[in-house]
């Protein structure tokens, strides 16, 4: 049926809609610019209750399969696209985009001028939006509380290796525990909101994941979670890196419209090689804050400058804005995980912080 998609600032785009209800479906509006990865991208917990606009003009070619979910459904509220073909092709694949999203009752459009939709969002800054069959605005009021709608509600232990990793769920990515349970480790995942946990379990190292939304909305648990992130050594990815800023007396701000792709280039101050990365976010964390801590700058984006990663000058510590468990994107940054690993043990500490 047609339809809108209506901007906080404004504009409105005409498309075709696929809804269950009348709507409106209303969610914070970004863009990914990758040219796959769909399937990692909806189903990514980071993503909870954002209108996603696939930059890519043809999207689903391939279809859904068993294996590249990140969390077992769609967390998008919306999906934006051009063209979204019936016909897909994939040996994995069983079933079609469409299909999958009419059978998770996501709001989704196609036939939108996604390009123009882009340019907006990349004046205007990432802002509400609503699909809808009639044309309505969306509230300008800022969307909280989606961390507790993703994170796990009790732990869960995988894999036996001896190594043992506490990952703190702020709506982790399964590839974060992928990537940990291949390095051999074994791995609890803990909920943000049972840090209490931690004292019960014995674990040599610790992962802040991924997560949605602003990361002073857990600015309750800094003061516990710094106690933690200076005991063992430490990796923080995404909303991880921000809290573990944040803890050790760093600010955040927000982004104009934030990263999201699968080739963001970032540059590593310790050896002056550049990579190509996976990433989605809104928030940084701000240089100047991190005068008086005893973090340091180490990554930078090289398109645009912005922070993406901290050292702490003594401990084990390291945080990435971007991803290393890549999905989608190249996995050129798979070595953090390999580092953190080696970090662990005392003579692989010595070698990676002499
Ligand atoms: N992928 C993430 O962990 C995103 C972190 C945070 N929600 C941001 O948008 O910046």
């Amino acid at each position: 049926m047609p339809g809108y998609l209506c901007l906080e600032n404004g504009l409105t785009f005409q498309g075709e809609v696929h809804m269950s209800g009348e709507g409106p479906a209303l969610g914070e509006i970004v863009f990914f610019t990758g040219m796959t990865g769909y399937q990692e991208v909806l189903t990514d917990p980071s993503y909870k209750d954002q209108i996603v606009v696939f930059t890519y003009p043809l999207i689903g070619q391939y279809g859904i399969n068993d294996d590249d979910s990140e969390s077992m459904k769609p967390q998008v509220k919306g999906v934006i696209m051009l063209q979204a073909p019936d016909v897909y092709s994939h040996y994995h694949a069983n079933s079609s985009l469409k299909d999958y999203l009419v059978k998770w009752e996501i709001p989704h459009m196609t036939g939108v001028d996604t390009r123009q939709v882009v340019k907006s969002i990349r004046q205007g800054g990432s802002q509400n939006a609503c699909i809808s069959h009639t044309s309505v605005m969306p509230s300008k009021d800022h969307l909280t509380g989606q961390i507790g709608r993703v994170a796990a509600q009790s732990l869960q232990r995988q894999g036996s290796g001896n190594t043992h990793i506490a990952v703190i769920d702020f709506g982790v990515k399964k590839s974060i525990v992928n990537s940990l349970l291949k390095l051999g480790c074994s791995v609890t995942v803990v909920p943000f909101h049972q840090l209490d946990q931690l004292d019960h379990l014995e674990y040599d190292g610790m992962v802040l994941s991924n997560g949605p939304g602003d990361p002073k909305e857990m600015t309750d648990l800094l003061t516990v979670l710094k106690e933690k992130i200076l005991e063992v050594p430490t990796l923080g990815i995404c909303l991880g890196h921000q809290l573990i800023a944040l803890a050790l007396g760093g600010n955040t701000e927000k982004l104009l419209f934030g990263h999201r792709g699968a080739n963001h280039p970032v540059i590593d101050g310790e050896t002056g090689k550049v990579f190509i990365t996976s990433q989605n976010h809104n928030y940084v964390v701000e240089p100047a804050s991190l005068a008086g801590t005893e973090l340091y700058p180490r990554f930078r984006n090289v398109n645009d400058g912005s922070l993406e990663g901290l050292q702490h000058r003594t401990k084990p510590i390291v945080s990435v804005q971007f991803h290393p468990e890549a999905r989608p994107g190249p996995e050129d940054a798979s070595w953090i995980f390999e580092q953190f690993h080696q970090s662990i043990t005392k003579s692989g500490r010595e070698k990676i912080y002499a």
